[in-house]
């Protein structure tokens, strides 16, 4: 079940909290939905639920708003910011409410406790329950319906490391599944190695989505030449952007390292190193939201 969202747009009075927004999720991927503090991705996943109504554009799980689903919980599950939880309630009770509330029958609690670590703490009060320990609370509780979508808003925050690796992996797999899998993050390495897709936006509006590869940006070429002046000149006569950092290294712009090899070759220019360089994901997705705050 795909996630549209089209021309999504919210201004709380005179603040633009999401600018005519347009991305798609798909079935069986992580999509990252990553932009810094304040860039609109809880106000944009609220809509999605019909919790907050957009000014103006729409949300679809399979063409469908989230309200026109004949059974919205069984077909999107969701774990928000500030879930709330009934204090005196164990995490126990809470899925049983929620489980007769959503019509998905009991014996989904103790499934959804399990899968989630939820069981190592299901007969404490929630108010007692730590940050990390309220996140699992709330992945079960998205997952009684065994919906096909799921969106999760900043589901790290709060957990250990150890919980970190095991979202990761429970998130893969949930996709490997077939579910089409949303995730916010303000911190693209937490996503890094679970989004296959990622949306990025930044002040409310859409900065670049596509595959998370594609963030690394364009590569260059470090060739280590004793020729380099020559290597350098060869190369600009034929249009290549060349940086001519030390007198026998050149940093060699829109080329591959194979291109670069048969290009020495031609000009009958030897090289004693060639090495690709990426900017890594961090500092590419920094470069595209204009730093942390
Ligand atoms: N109910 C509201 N009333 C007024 N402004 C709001 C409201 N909700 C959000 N905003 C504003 O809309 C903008 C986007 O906020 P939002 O919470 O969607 O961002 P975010 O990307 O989820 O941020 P974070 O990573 O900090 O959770 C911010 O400027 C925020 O102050």
């Amino acid at each position: 079940m795909n996630i549209e969202a089209r021309g999504l747009t919210k201004a709380f009075g005179p603040i633009s909290a999401v600018t005519d927004l347009s991305f798609e999720a798909g079935a069986g991927v992580v999509t990252g939905f990553l932009g810094p503090n304040g860039a609109g991705k809880t106000t944009t996943m609220r809509m999605m639920l019909g919790l907050v109504t957009p000014t103006s554009g729409t949300a679809t799980f399979g063409g469908h708003r989230y309200a026109d689903l004949p059974h919205p919980s069984a077909a999107v599950g969701a774990v928000l910011d500030g879930a709330g939880f009934h204090p005196a309630h164990t995490a126990h009770d809470h899925l049983r409410v929620y489980a007769r509330m959503g019509r998905h029958g009991t014996a989904r609690v103790n499934q959804v406790a399990d899968l989630t670590g939820v069981s190592a703490f299901a007969g404490r009060p929630t108010r007692t329950l730590s940050t990390g320990m309220r996140q699992r609370l709330s992945l079960a509780t998205a997952l009684l319906g065994d919906p096909q979508v799921l969106l999760l808003d900043e589901p790290s925050n709060g957990l250990d490391p150890e919980g970190i690796a095991w979202l990761r992996q429970f998130v893969r797999e949930l996709a490997a599944d077939g579910r089409t899998i949303l995730i916010s993050s303000h911190v693209l390495g937490e996503i890094e190695h679970m989004a296959d897709h990622v949306v990025v936006i930044r002040d409310g509006r859409l900065v670049t989505t596509g595959p998370i590869t594609g963030l690394y940006g364009t590569a260059t070429v470090l060739v280590r030449a004793p020729q380099a002046d020559l290597f350098a000149a060869r190369l600009m006569a034929s249009g290549v952007r060349v940086e001519h950092p030390q007198p026998d290294l050149l940093r060699i712009h829109g080329l591959s390292t194979a291109q670069v090899a048969a290009a020495a070759a031609s000009h009958g220019v030897t090289l004693h190193e060639i090495t690709p360089e990426r900017p890594t994901l961090e500092q590419a997705f920094l470069h595209l939201t204009g730093g942390s705050r």
